[in-house]
């Protein structure tokens, strides 16, 4: 890590604003850059529960303040590698009508990391991360213990769209005389991973760019970014005003700007030492594990489907996924109102669109239907599902434990699970063969990771669904006790 921050304060990369101007040439010409690019506003630093190796606050930052910039000459982007070597630019050219700008970049990056320490980037790629668990990197075994269909088929479709880019770029790749390593499919997949989880938008190019150590921000939910009254107050008392003006406007976490350099900004006060956090975007739990890898346990953007008859679907004109349930069990604006539409006679629904599409409840007996009907659908999807939200819960601790445990054989028995652990065994084609005191093969320890993040995903989906059910239970008990008393 020292090396990369080292190699980045050469090329610019910084964490504190530069001076308007050196304060004489001589001063300018003499200076060496420092040893680290950070220090001044952030630091690498481990948050075991928030995405591992992150960026803290070195002191007290502000909401809007720039915390990192990162010029263009660190940045690697296709044109970039493509203009440093010829070669890769002329098989490119002769291939870029067929493949997309994301396979484009993967291949420049492969042909980088081919080039070993003679890559300008050696310092930034050999501290990427050597394996990944985005949602194509799962096995049979682990899609499976994702349980719910939709799920399943967004994996499957996540894989086997990769593994087609993949053979789209061979004929590339084999041009460019890749060493036999960096033309299998693990490797795309690798560096397919790297670009869906670690580049940043950039105007010129679909792919975006991969960003040293502005790559090192770990994700939180982008939330209500609304200016509160106290830092509007802090802004206007900001003594560095260049520094915050139009922060009101900076509260997008970054951009590629005018300076030719991509700018990171805090989105929020931080105290120092706290994580500095970026929003990616809003993701559901789905999205986030096929494109980043993780999941969140609070996840304000998560979205819950249930399978819906294809008459729901298309009673309006509102858009399949925006009939959904929240984390809190409520439904969705648009299903309430798909729902309301739905439950209305064919010939009265025109009579009754205007008071659908405004929100309001048609009827006492219509809103206690809707209630009834969802909570049967929610009930019946849980029914059909092969394990309770229990059970994942305990299941769980045991794959936390297990990872972590330095005697697994004991550790295994002692836990429970036995059978499953068994099936995941077999699926492996491994026997649990460790003796005390050893942990489990490294090949093993990666597929619990997945296998929990299956789990975690499945026993959130279920437990929203138990939320909808107490909700509508409540509302129906709240809708009863209304027209008892009319
Ligand atoms: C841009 S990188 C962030 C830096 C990364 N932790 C590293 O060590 O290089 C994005 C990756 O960090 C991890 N990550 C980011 N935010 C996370 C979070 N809130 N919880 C868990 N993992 C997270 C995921 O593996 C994600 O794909």
């Amino acid at each position: 890590m020292d090396a990369l921050l080292r190699w980045a304060a050469e090329l610019g990369v910084s964490d504190s604003r530069p001076p308007p101007f050196p304060s004489s040439p001589s001063a300018a010409a003499s200076s060496s850059p420092p040893s680290s690019c950070l220090g001044r506003s952030l630091v690498v630093a481990d948050f075991p529960d928030a995405g591992g190796r992150g960026l803290a606050a070195a002191r007290d930052l502000r909401r809007g303040e720039l915390v990192l910039r990162v010029p263009r000459a660190a940045l690697v982007t296709s044109d970039r590698v493509m203009a440093d070597d010829p070669r890769i630019a002329a098989c490119v050219s002769a291939h870029r009508p067929r493949l997309s700008s994301v396979q484009i970049l993967i291949v420049c990056l492969l042909a980088e990391v081919g080039k070993g320490r003679n890559s300008i980037w050696y310092p930034y790629l050999s501290q990427i991360p050597s394996y990944y668990t985005i949602l194509a990197t799962f096995n049979d075994f682990e899609v499976e213990a994702l349980q719910v269909h939709d799920a399943i088929w967004v994996a499957q479709k996540a894989c086997s769209a990769i593994k087609s880019d993949w053979e789209d770029a061979a004929p590339l790749m084999k041009e460019l005389e890749f060493k036999p390593k960096l033309l299998m499919f693990k490797s795309w997949l690798w560096a397919f991973a790297t670009v869906s989880s670690r580049t940043l938008h950039i105007a010129w190019d679909e792919a975006g760019c991969l960003c040293p150590v502005g790559d090192l921000f770990n994700y939180a939910a982008p939330d209500d970014t609304s200016f509160e009254e106290e830092d509007v107050a802090e802004v206007t008392n900001c003594q560095q005003k260049d520094e915050m003006a139009n922060s009101s406007e900076r509260l997008t976490d970054g951009e590629y700007d005018d300076s030719n350099a991509y700018c990171l900004y805090a989105r929020k006060k931080y105290k120092k030492g706290e994580q500095v956090l970026l929003g990616y975007g809003t993701y559901t739990n789905l999205e986030l594990l096929e494109h980043y890898g993780f999941l969140l346990s609070e996840n304000p953007n998560e979205k819950t489907f249930i399978q819906l008859d294809v008459d729901i679907c298309s009673i309006g004109t509102w858009p399949k996924d925006s009939l959904y349930i929240h984390p809190n069990g409520h439904p969705s604006f648009v299903l309430l109102c798909a729902l309301r539409l739905w439950t209305t006679p064919a010939n009265r629904r025109k009579a009754v669109s205007h008071q659908i599409y405004s929100g309001s409840m048609l009827s006492t007996e219509n809103e206690m239907e809707i209630m009834k009907w969802l909570i049967s659908k929610c009930e019946g999807t849980l029914q059909q599902l092969p394990t309770t939200v229990e059970f994942d819960e305990s299941l769980l601790v045991f794959l936390h434990k297990i990872q972590n445990s330095s005697n697994c054989k004991t550790d295994v028995k002692q836990l429970g699970f036995e059978q499953e652990f068994a099936v995941f065994l077999r699926f492996h084609q491994s026997e649990l063969d460790c003796s005390d005191n050893s942990k489990l093969p490294v090949r093993l320890l990666r597929s619990l990771e997945r296998w929990e993040l299956a789990v975690h995903w499945r026993c959130n989906y279920k437990k929203t669904l138990k939320k909808c059910i107490s909700y509508c239970k409540s509302l129906i008990h709240e809708l009863t006790f209304r027209l008892n008393r009319q």
